[in-house]
């Protein structure tokens, strides 16, 4: 081939799909996963290990880039390029085939990366931790398939399911240990599965048919707490993209009644589709802020999951990203201040609730313990802190700190430990015997922020005030009214709320995703996934891309955003023909949770 037509070999779609997410990524604060997912680029895998080795070498990189001279010289280069073929170059395996030009330039450069790299020393810069790895969790979907058939397809594939263990330090050593083809239940929660880090769900057919969900064990913790019986009313007040709620659901055995409010329209899109993919057929989902809901309206939920935006410190998806995160006082401030909103919210407002799980996916005490702390001072004797340890018969090891009122009686996820996401859990139990304190806002003068709730408290109360004296007269609100008011709440809460709904994305389950491919490429294997994965799409992918210059061009324009939290792309309708649908739920022992919260059958009624 002549030498003037080699300049228009095209950089492999892998490396440029790779590139455009980790700018993305640093410079708009996007959620890793969910641009993965947002691609079409057919071996996500291989992206997210990419984009993950950079992100966690970027230290470095910037380090070489800058000792090379390599942008200084080269200065039509894409910085972003650059990274992601200098992390091939310099630790993937057999790397930087083609003979396009970014590619040529980057190897004219080789010896000298690779003689700063050896000066700088290989764990210096580095920006996030390189060992996380947790443990593959799957959800068995029980209101799609028993979970005993779900076991055994798992077994049909060739996994074999090592026995539980008796105690859960046993059971934690069990899941360090674990190695291919062996399996476990999870020592808590029976329909979770838990498996090898290094092991990839995305393709099984049980995953794209909603049959096997792949959620975190850490985000599976809430709504195994709430424990709402069959046949009862819940509340999910922070519902997209639906993980817990279609946990809830399978609880339930799809009796009784979920009420999943999401406010953001898109995510709510994501929440319905998960809905209708996990058959989770007991779930009415509702588009609205959950502090607006009219509460008469729901005078009868018995269980609330309150499981708000939070800075998704604990996902083990932003770590890689950014590393441990302190939290910025302000923005943990703001986080406090709504999250304490929403949970008072549903402790004061719904006259039936027995129980309350407030949740998040934060390692902050900010959002945690103090969040906690403020609302024990709100809700009086109406609620019990109920100790987890008590509800998990011992078998738990990290709880609240002890210096705080709520002491040591919520729940902590470490991942060290637990193998899962970090993940902080309250569960509040109603004390029927004493009623419900009045609602009423207070005012910090010295926080800027929890002004702003407070105030939007205000005005929600005002308005509640309003609507009920207008309804003692008699008299309803106009829909233009009650438009107006909520146009009024939302444009002061608009900013709280923004800032905790891109962390929340991230938030959750996230990990247990691509988390978990993630966590499968960074350790030992990360450097031979690297290397086999994109050097095998180096060759195809080129080739590809000659052919699709205007579907690589487009990868971000035609995307269905199926992602939610998880970035799982849920709602894949395509029937697989693995498991079929077996109707009923098998029973699952909760018989302990349910014997340890012991509620009264009669309900007071109260406000
Ligand atoms: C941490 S995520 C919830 C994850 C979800 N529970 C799950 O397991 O899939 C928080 C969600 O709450 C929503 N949210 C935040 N404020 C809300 C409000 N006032 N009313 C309803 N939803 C809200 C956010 O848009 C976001 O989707």
């Amino acid at each position: 081939m002549p030498k003037e037509f080699v300049h228009s070999i095209k950089v492999p779609r892998l490396y440029k799909s790779a590139a455009k997410i980790i700018q993305e990524v640093r410079e708009k604060g996007g959620s890793l996963k969910s641009l993965i997912y947002n691609q079409r680029h057919p071996n996500k895998s291989a992206i997210y290990s990419l984009c993950v080795k950079t992100l966690q070498k970027e230290g470095q990189i910037d380090n070489l880039i800058n000792k090379t001279n390599l942008l200084t010289n080269e200065p039509r280069f894409d910085a972003w390029l650059a990274k992601i073929l200098i992390t091939e170059l310099l630790w993937g395996k057999n790397a930087l085939k083609t003979d396009c030009k970014p590619i040529k330039i980057i190897l004219a450069y080789e010896q000298k990366l690779r003689e700063e790299l050896n000066n700088i020393g290989v764990d210096a810069f580095s920006t996030s931790p390189e060992t996380v790895k947790n443990a593959r969790y799957v959800r068995i979907n029980t209101l799609l398939v028993t979970l005993k058939k779900g076991i055994s397809y798992f077994q049909e594939e060739g996994w074999s399911l090592i026995p539980k263990c008796s105690n859960y330090i046993q059971h934690l050593n069990a899941v360090k240990n674990l190695k291919k083809p062996n399996f476990i239940q999870d020592f808590h929660i029976p329909e979770i599965l838990v498996f090898p880090p290094d092991t990839v769900f995305y393709d099984h057919p049980g995953y794209q048919n909603g049959e096997i969900i792949l959620q975190d064990k850490a985000s599976c913790l809430p709504s195994y707490l709430l424990n709402p019986e069959p046949g009862s009313i819940v509340l999910d007040m922070c519902a997209a993209p639906g993980m817990k709620t279609s946990h809830l659901a399978a609880i339930l055995t799809n009796t009784g009644k979920i009420y999943a409010v999401e406010k953001d329209e898109h995510r709510y899109k994501t929440l319905c589709k998960q809905i209708k993919l996990t058959n989770a057929s007991c779930v009415e989902t509702i588009n609205k802020d959950s502090l607006t809901l009219e509460t008469n309206e729901y005078s009868k939920v018995e269980y609330i999951l309150v499981d708000p935006s939070c800075s998704g410190s604990g996902m083990l998806d932003r770590q890689i990203v950014y590393g441990k995160e302190k939290g910025d006082p302000q923005r943990l401030k703001q986080l406090q201040a709504f999250q304490v909103f929403v949970l008072r919210h549903a402790l004061l407002n719904f006259p039936n609730v027995k129980r309350v799980v407030y949740s998040t996916c934060s390692t902050h005490c900010e959002e945690n313990e103090e969040v906690v702390d403020e609302i024990l001072e709100n809700i009086q004797n109406a609620y019990e802190l109920v100790p987890v340890k008590k509800l998990l018969n011992e078998e738990w090891l990290n709880f609240s700190s002890k210096k705080y009122k709520c002491s040591d009686k919520c729940l902590y996820a470490i991942s060290d430990v637990d193998m899962c996401n970090d993940f902080f859990v309250a569960v509040f139990e109603r004390n029927f015997n004493v009623s419900l304190p009045e609602y009423k806002p207070e005012y910090k003068e010295n926080n800027a922020s929890n002004n702003k709730v407070e105030k939007v408290q205000e005005i929600f109360n005002d308005e509640k005030t309003i609507t009920r004296k207008r309804k003692k007269r008699g008299k309803r609100k106009t829909n233009q009214e009650n438009f107006k008011d909520e146009e009024k709440i939302d444009d002061s809460i608009k900013d709280v709320n923004n800032d905790n709904d891109s962390s929340q994305s991230d938030g959750d389950e996230s990990s247990q995703n691509i988390g978990d491919e993630s966590s499968q490429n960074i350790g030992d294997e990360s450097s031979q996934n690297i290397g086999n994965e994109s050097s095998q799409n180096i060759g195809d992918e080129s080739s590809q891309n000659d052919n699709n210059e205007l579907s690589d061009n487009n990868d971000n324009d035609n995307n269905d955003n199926d992602n939610n939290d998880n970035n799982e792309p849920v709602a894949k309708k395509r029937k697989l023909k693995i498991g079929r649908k077996i109707k009923p739920h098998i029973k699952i022992g909760r018989s302990s949770i349910h014997k340890k919260l012991k509620l009264p059958k009669k309900k007071r009624k109260t406000l």
